[in-house]
């Protein structure tokens, strides 16, 4: 029994270690212990103090080991599970987090409705409070304010609340007009592989930042006599990039037009919200946004994010994946047509109703009804484009459904370095998943799941996934980790038992 349960410890983190890209030996150097110790403990050949595993865990970073109450969440899922009933997808994660960071704009209120209820936001809200905001949600329904102080206290940053979010990037943007000096914390979030801070260079260099990264933290300074005096031409059509060149553009006094933008949602929402503070944006929707600035902004405002395309689409592939036919209510459909387009070339049988308007007046969304279809492989390879192509962050989802297609699917994932890797987990469930190279995946469906164990890689979509298989396996699973889901989804785990899965969540000790 004991032997058993050191060699469980032991593979979580040999997994947790590749996960992070580790070698035993750097690792063993993290810990201040020999290679050999950690072959030892991988193989479960060693006792382990409750001391040592809460270091492993902190090298790691993977909140596999840790003590107390706050520790690491993880979740028993037992399955196989069919899904009925209706479900409202949440506001979107990546639309919240730039809403956030342009509150940093205004000397007035900001209240955001709905916004969803995820660690990404908690942390952001932190960093926030420790500069002097004062944040507080009203209501049980999400509605967040936010109140500016008088001068932000830049020193005060919570580093480490910055360094869990991939956000923080989007205080470039905004701080530029704050203060002629500012550091902020290196960017962090989902692990997919170098993602520089090069392209928001080339985005806000014209308007007069320079970015010098130190020990663990970009040091900016802000020559505010350089102007954009030409067109600002983005090297990729970056959601982030695109946003940090809006948030500084929008206090720019004069026009700036930004081309090769990223017309995604999470902009789209982006450029509504400044709107409403009175920045004068033309071309939402399109690669070319021409901004007319407004210098200083003192406005009460209001505004609701838009649904999140990327939780309708984790809800519809948990639909498919268990054959259930449920509602998934309020998707917004610009951003999940071609999703469904593919799937109904693959088998997907499924109702929508009529378009409506979500709460920020703009985006269209509808109502999914899912049937049990028999799906098989599309003829052709699967990979993602810049909006308006299939969302990066929905290419995952794909993963777990042509598992479950007969035939073989290849996912084409030419964006991050990292991420097609994690889809690999799938066969710890018993999927047939070939990595072809670090960017391709080859999956042969269909497949006849089955329950285990797994850390969650440290990649929101992937984990999700994950999730999601767990729940068609026959048994008891177990996903361990699961801040990195906590990270982009709102009680994912309740909302889906509300579906009838049955997910219990639990901590180590
Ligand atoms: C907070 C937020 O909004 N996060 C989203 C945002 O991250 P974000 O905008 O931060 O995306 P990244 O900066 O990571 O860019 C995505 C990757 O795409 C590459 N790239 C992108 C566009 C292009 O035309 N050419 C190109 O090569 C970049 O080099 C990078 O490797 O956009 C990503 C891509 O939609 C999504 O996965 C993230 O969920
Ligand atoms: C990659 C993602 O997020 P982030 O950019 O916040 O890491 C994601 O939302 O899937």
């Amino acid at each position: 029994m004991t032997d058993d349960y050191l060699t469980r410890i032991g593979n979580l983190i040999r997994d947790a270690r590749k996960h992070r890209g580790l070698t035993q030996a750097k690792l063993a150097d993290l810990l201040k212990t020999s290679q050999s110790a950690i072959n030892r403990i991988e193989q479960g050949q060693q006792n382990l103090s409750l001391e040592m595993l809460a270091r492993i865990g902190e090298a790691l970073d993977s909140e596999f080991v840790s003590l107390g109450t706050s520790g690491p969440s993880h979740l028993r899922v037992v399955g196989e599970t069919t899904l009925s009933g209706s479900i409202d997808v949440k506001s979107s994660k990546n639309a919240g987090v730039a809403l956030l960071c342009a509150a940093l704009l205004n000397e007035g209120r900001t209240t955001l409705r709905k916004v969803a209820r995820i660690e990404e936001v908690n942390r952001l809200l932190e960093v926030l409070g420790s500069i002097g905001f004062k944040t507080r949600w009203i209501g049980d329904e999400g509605d967040l304010e936010l109140v500016p102080p008088a001068e932000l206290d830049l020193d005060a940053i919570d580093v480490e609340a910055a360094k869990r979010t991939r956000s923080i990037i989007m205080f470039l943007g905004p701080l530029m007009h704050r203060a002629a000096t500012f550091e902020i914390p290196y960017a962090g979030g989902c692990s997919l592989g170098t993602r520089t801070v090069e392209p928001h260079m080339t985005a806000l260099r014209p308007f007069g930042l320079e970015v010098k990264a130190t020990e663990g933290s970009y040091h900016a300074t802000v020559d505010a006599e350089v102007r954009p005096v030409r067109p600002i031409v983005l090297t990729e059509r970056g959601d982030t990039v695109t946003e940090n060149a809006l948030l500084a553009a929008a206090r720019h006094d004069g026009v700036t037009v930004i081309r090769n933008a990223s017309p995604n949602y999470m902009v789209q929402d982006l450029c509504f919200f400044l709107t409403e503070l009175g920045v004068e944006i033309d071309g939402i929707g399109t690669t070319t946004l021409r901004v007319t600035g407004k210098p200083r902004i003192d406005v009460d405002v209001e505004y609701a994010p838009s649904e999140d395309p990327i939780e309708a689409m984790s809800l519809i592939t948990a639909a498919i994946v268990t054959e259930s036919s449920i509602t998934v209510r309020r998707v917004p459909i610009e951003f999940m047509e071609i999703e469904l387009a593919l799937l109904e070339e693959m088998g997907f049988k499924y109702d929508r109703s009529e378009e409506y308007l979500a709460a920020n007046g703009h985006t269209r969304l509808v109502d999914i009804t899912t049937y049990p279809s028999v799906l098989h492989a599309p003829i052709d390879k699967i990979h993602p484009m810049p909006f308006p192509g299939l969302n990066i962050d929905n290419l995952p989802f794909f993963a777990v459904i042509a598992a479950t297609a007969s035939g073989a699917t290849l996912l084409h994932d030419w964006v991050y370095e990292n991420r097609a890797i994690y889809l690999t987990d799938l066969t710890k469930l018993g999927a047939d998943v070939k990595l072809l190279d670090p960017h391709r995946v080859l999956i042969e469906g269909p497949t006849r799941w089955r329950a285990t164990e797994i850390v969650c890689p440290p990649a929101l979509r992937p984990a999700v996934v994950i999730l999601i298989a767990m729940l068609a396996a026959k048994g008891t699973s177990v996903l361990r980790s699961v801040y990195v889901i906590n990270r982009g989804y709102e009680d994912l785990a309740e909302r889906l038992n509300a579906l009838g899965a049955q997910i219990e969540t639990f901590r180590d000790i």
